[in-house]
């Protein structure tokens, strides 16, 4: 088993009187993958010494995960790991891999980027051997995306508020509905907002997904959804829940009156006010919602990178959850979100089981991609 969220870690426990159960600033990790949701969780301990993001442990879970995504970017892979069978290194292979890397989607500046510092890898090495070069630019790959790996912290501020956008379909509700059985089999109590009050569907699809004895939904029928928000995030708050998790409806950056909407519902959100540090650092409280995710379809490709671009600049986004990896030629598009809006990816998924939803981690990722 490994961690799905980072328990934040939190300052030193006061000796004596014991804090509130739940989730004490302990940073989300990460829930174990596919486990299925045991029948009690127990509760998470509480937090005492930060758990800092570190390197998935090996073990089945991660191993058949590594599998599914090894073979959901198999697509992406393909033409960039042809360029390596030649038997010289020369200015053909470079140029290969340069178209290669631009069909997979990986934009013109990580190309270029990626392209410089493996020449330089390869100046540096000595080395004569194409089957060389491609371990090369899966360090050269693994350094670029490293900034993107960050665990998702959650229990330091009770509940911790995160509100969930994106363009229609791209994976919202079911990421969400995954994040919570995770967070549920972890121990965490979660309340979901359902604020896409167009969609009946996308309500209905929640609860599906929810835990019955431990999610509440916070949820209204064609109401304005900033108010169901505020609701869910004031509910959370009474009834002392760890996450808040608020789903919103699709949309498209270009339908500026449903992004000035969004915008609302953030402001809404941050009206419910300060909530205080579990972790009591410095007695330090923060305005929720404390992380504002975007889901972005990796099949789109160089898309995705425009709408991480779009909704960060109306939102300002703290992380990213990529869906759709599975069978995608385009997943070059981390490394195009890595040198171009560095924005934690905090989850990747590939299908739409629990257990295709996983956290991030760089070098997985390069090696799985060319291998
Ligand atoms: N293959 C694959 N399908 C996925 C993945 N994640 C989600 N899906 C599917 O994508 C479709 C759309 O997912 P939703 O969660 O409904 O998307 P949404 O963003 O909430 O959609 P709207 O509410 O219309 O905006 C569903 O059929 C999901 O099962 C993934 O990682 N891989």
């Amino acid at each position: 088993m490994f961690s799905f969220f980072k328990k934040k870690s939190v300052a030193p426990p006061p000796a004596s009187p014991a804090p509130e159960a739940g989730l004490p600033a302990a940073a989300v990790a990460a829930p174990s993958v596919q486990t299925p949701a045991s029948p009690s969780p127990e509760p998470l301990p509480p937090a005492s010494a930060p758990v800092v993001a570190s390197a998935p442990a090996e073990t089945p879970a991660r191993t058949s995960w590594l599998a599914k995504l090894t073979n959901g970017l198999r697509k992406t892979g393909a033409s960039i790991t042809t360029v390596f069978t030649g038997t010289r290194i020369d200015d053909a292979l470079y140029e290969d891999l340069e178209s290669a890397l631009l069909m997979a989607d990986t934009g013109v500046k990580a190309t270029e980027h990626l392209l410089e510092d493996l020449k330089r890898r390869v100046k540096d090495s000595k080395t004569t051997d194409p089957a060389a070069v491609k371990g090369l630019l899966v360090q050269s790959l693994t350094d670029l995306l490293l900034p993107l790996q960050k665990p998702l912290l959650i229990g330091q501020f009770k509940p911790t508020v995160i509100m969930v956008a994106g363009v229609n379909g791209a994976g919202k509700t079911t990421s969400i509905g995954k994040l919570t059985r995770h967070l549920a089999s972890d121990g965490a109590s979660v309340l979901l907002a359902a604020a896409d009050t167009f969609r009946a569907a996308a309500r209905e699809q929640l609860g599906v997904w929810a835990d019955r004895n431990t999610v509440d939904i916070i949820s209204q029928d064609g109401g304005d959804p900033a108010a169901v928000s505020f609701d869910a995030v004031s509910a959370g708050k009474a009834r002392g829940r760890d996450v808040v998790l608020v789903d919103t409806a699709g949309r498209l950056p270009t339908q500026l009156h449903l992004m000035e909407e969004l915008k609302k519902i953030k402001r809404v959100i941050q009206k419910t006010g300060p909530l205080a540090d579990q972790a009591g650092e410095s007695g330090a409280s923060s305005i929720p919602p404390h992380e504002v995710l975007l889901v972005i379809d990796g099949n789109t490709g160089q898309n995705a990178l425009n709408q991480v671009k779009a909704f960060d600049d109306t939102l300002g986004l703290t992380g990213l959850i990529v869906t759709k990896l599975d069978g995608t030629a385009k997943g070059g598009v981390l490394a195009a979100i890595a040198r171009e809006r560095p924005i934690p990816v905090y989850f990747i998924g590939v299908g739409e089981k629990l257990e295709d939803l996983e956290t991030f981690n760089a070098q997985e990722f390069a090696q799985a991609l060319l291998s």
